[in-house]
């Protein structure tokens, strides 16, 4: 592995600028990190690696399985062609090429898709719709790849069944899923229209993600690398990091399976139904007013945040809150305008009641979940990552609740 790494060290960089750590964390995952050998400035390359080093499809394309790819019809995706070649090179073992790169990916994963369903029911409903709909299609990738992993008997002594198995499967997709790097897309006949923009980046996909720093990340055209810049500075021996993106919590633990302690973008999430369920039941306007929500995008993403609830969610209550006489005014409430004090103490109101109503069913929920650790112990790790979800969530509501007791006393 470490001749491998070392390799790509003297391939990718100009100067030893990094120590690459990595330990074992349990027997089935591996945390690997970046850890800075003399400090980067603000504008420096933390890494190039050649295209090269890089597997992309046509990786795949050139190799062994490229003859497959190109006969079978209908073409297959550039994903299903990166799974295979991943599930196909992990089962060749030492005589894989990319043996070294093998050995230190994960062996397990915690998106949601890798769950126990007791573990994805214990998740915030939003989140829990996204990981049955994520579970639903890599199910649905693998019932409609087994035919084309059948053509490819003839590679194999042993029965395709086995290698290309649901598991074996799983393992490639979130391979993929949580450490591929974005190359612009590509079009191959031999491969099926989706967009061909992942490639594994063997060494780069070491760096952990942190919402609190911001970097330039990119294949250069003109030295045929992938490179990443710092706009953020390190010091000598800090650990480095990138950003993957300003996703919330949610996001992160749906994509990647791990959530950000202290996140800026962490957010909770407010339901339709729950939206409505703190209104007033007699209003005769309601149905019109949520579809007015509806037809201007404010139905979703509302959300509370460290800030207090979004502008959306006070602009969706706002305008839900709007009295009778007053309902010709809803275009103005989507600007911006305020309507009357009355209509901004009752929205106030409401969003402050619905926080409270979301912190409770948390710490229920921490409740259970803990009751769950102490019964289950074999689910122990997916219960605390799931722990540590509704942990931040409860701070974010917190912090709400603070903000929204601040704004209401403007009108007491
Ligand atoms: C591209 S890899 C980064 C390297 C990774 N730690 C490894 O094991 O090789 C992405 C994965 O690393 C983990 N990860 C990245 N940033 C993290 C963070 N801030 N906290 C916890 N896990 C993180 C998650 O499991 C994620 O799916």
């Amino acid at each position: 592995m470490l001749s491998f790494l070392l390799g790509l060290w003297d391939l990718a960089l100009e100067q030893p600028y990094v120590h690459l750590l990595t330990h074992r964390v349990g027997s089935d995952s591996i945390g690997g990190f970046w850890l800075s050998y003399s400090g980067f400035l603000e504008g420096q390359m933390i890494i190039s690696l050649p295209e090269s080093c890089l597997l992309t499809t046509d990786t795949v394309i050139r190799s062994y399985l490229g003859a497959y790819i190109t006969k079978w019809k209908p073409p297959p995706s550039p994903l299903l062609a990166l799974c295979t070649f991943l599930v196909s090179e992990k089962h060749a073992g030492d005589r894989s090429l990319w043996k070294p790169y093998l050995e230190i990916l994960p062996k397990a994963y915690t998106c949601p898709v890798c769950l126990e369903p007791e573990v994805v029911n214990l998740l915030p409903k939003s989140l829990k719709a996204k990981a049955e709909e994520q579970r639903a299609r890599v199910q649905e990738f693998f019932a409609s790849s087994r035919d084309f992993f059948s053509s490819l008997q003839p590679l194999f002594v042993e029965a395709v069944d086995s290698i290309f198995s649901y598991s074996a499967l799983l393992w490639a997709w979130c391979t993929v899923n949580t450490r591929a790097v974005y190359l612009r897309p590509r079009q191959r006949e031999c491969l099926s229209a989706e967009p061909d923009t992942c490639a594994l980046a063997p060494y780069l996909d070491l760096l952990n993600h942190s919402p609190r720093v911001q970097v330039k990340a990119a294949f250069n055209e003109e030295t045929h690398s992938y490179e990443i810049r710092t706009t953020s500075r390190w010091r000598k021996h800090e650990e480095v990091f990138i950003c993957y993106g300003p996703h919330d919590n949610q996001r992160l633990f749906l994509e990647y399976g791990f959530v950000s302690v202290h996140n800026p973008h962490a957010c909770v999430y407010v339901s339709r139904e729950i939206l409505v369920k703190y209104l007033p039941s007699r209003d005769k306007q309601m149905d019109k007013k949520i579809s007015i929500l509806k037809d201007h995008g404010y139905i979703e993403n509302l959300t509370f945040g460290w800030d207090g609830p979004s502008w959306r969610l006070l602009t969706a209550l706002k305008l839900l809150c709007l009295e009778a006489e007053k309902f010709t005014c809803w275009k103005k409430v989507l600007l911006g305008e305020v309507i009357s004090d009355m209509n901004e103490k009752t929205s106030l109101d409401i969003a402050q009641k619905i926080c409270y109503y979301f912190m409770e069913e948390t710490n229920a929920m921490l409740q259970k979940v803990s009751h769950m650790k102490d019964e289950k112990e074999a689910l122990i790790n997916q219960l605390t990552l799931v722990e540590s979800l509704w942990t931040e969530e409860l701070k974010v509501l917190r912090a709400s609740a603070k903000t929204l007791h601040s704004l209401q006393t403007a009108f007491t």
